[in-house]
């Protein structure tokens, strides 16, 4: 009821046992704190929080428009509502190193259980179009360092994303994917890998966890969790995926109630309002009414 009741440390305490372990833990995209209870149910191992996400979600392209203080509050939003460890989006960590320390400790407080902050210049671009830039490998090791040194629980995971890929080449990124490592980087995040052999190239290259991004319509292959496993992968997220499948029935919804005048054909595909309040806990809340209405005080206290 309410909210999830894990703390924060415990998430990320769990995330680090999982990722002592070699199972692959999977990360489907939240795009609302109701989402990722969805998540939660249906067994996954995280959440993931994306930039892409956030800014669509605000009617924004995702092009560094958000503020540190929005990702914090939507995160906070969505931590609540699940007992699985969450990974957020931190972009470039929206400044200078400094900044990148500040934003470190505010996701802290937004109760993530960790975050990737890329090496891209700001403004930043979508990881799987074309056009965007890097900033070199000294600016790159100074945001890691900055984030590995400001954050105050040890647990909480700093992930290192590089998009050197598209720019330079898959051997300048397994380099800086290696210095990002001895600059403190917990795991990596190669963004734009072409295929299954450089998401392994990358997992042989370095000892720390490497995560793939299986977003859709972008200039990875959807690989499959056994595919992924197989190179070496020990994270996975689908950023974007459960926000496209919802604007995509949203839409066609619309164009039915458009075309037809009702929605009746479209019942059938809809979440049933009593597995909505099934997510809801809506049992619970009744529970908890109920014991306090019937609540009496011991009749030897006086009043
Ligand atoms: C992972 C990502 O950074 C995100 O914001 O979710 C995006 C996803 C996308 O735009 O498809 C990315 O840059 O890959
Ligand atoms: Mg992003």
């Amino acid at each position: 009821m309410l909210y999830a009741t894990t703390t924060a440390e415990a998430k990320r305490a769990d995330l680090r046992r999982r990722l002592a372990g070699d199972e692959l833990l999977r990360f489907p995209g939240a795009f609302n704190p109701l989402s990722a209870r969805l998540i939660q149910d249906k067994g996954f191992e995280g959440v993931y929080i994306s930039g892409a996400v956030l800014s669509a979600d605000l009617g924004l392209p995702d092009i560094g428009l958000t503020t540190a203080t929005e990702v914090a509050e939507r995160s906070r939003q969505i931590t609540r509502m699940t007992d699985l460890p969450a990974l957020v989006d931190a972009d470039t960590g929206f400044g200078e190193p400094m900044n990148v320390a500040r934003t470190v400790q505010t996701l802290e407080d937004a109760g993530l259980a960790g975050l990737h902050v890329e090496d891209q210049v700001n403004p930043k671009r979508c990881g799987h179009l074309d056009g965007k830039q890097v900033v070199d490998l000294a600016t790159a090791v100074q945001r890691v360092r900055a984030a590995v040194e400001a954050r105050r629980d040890p647990s909480f995971l700093i992930m290192a994303r590089t998009d050197v890929r598209a720019v330079e080449g898959l051997s300048v990124a397994i380099d800086r994917a290696k210095a990002l490592v001895d600059a403190g980087a917990d795991a990596i995040f190669p963004e734009a890998m072409a295929g299954l052999g450089e998401f392994e190239a990358v997992a042989k290259a370095v000892d720390v966890p490497v995560l793939a991004n299986m977003t859709e319509f972008g200039k990875a292959d959807l690989l499959t969790n056994a595919e992924l496993a197989s190179a070496g992968i020990r994270m996975v997220i689908y950023p974007v995926s459960l926000l496209r499948v919802a604007m995509g029935a949203a839409e066609r919804a619309l164009d039915t109630l458009a075309a037809e005048g009702s929605l009746r054909a479209e019942v059938p595909g809809m979440q049933h309002r009593s597995r909505l309040y099934e997510l809801l806990d809506y049992e619970g809340y009744n529970r908890f009414d109920g014991s306090i209405f019937t609540y009496t005080p011991d009749a030897s206290v006086r009043h």
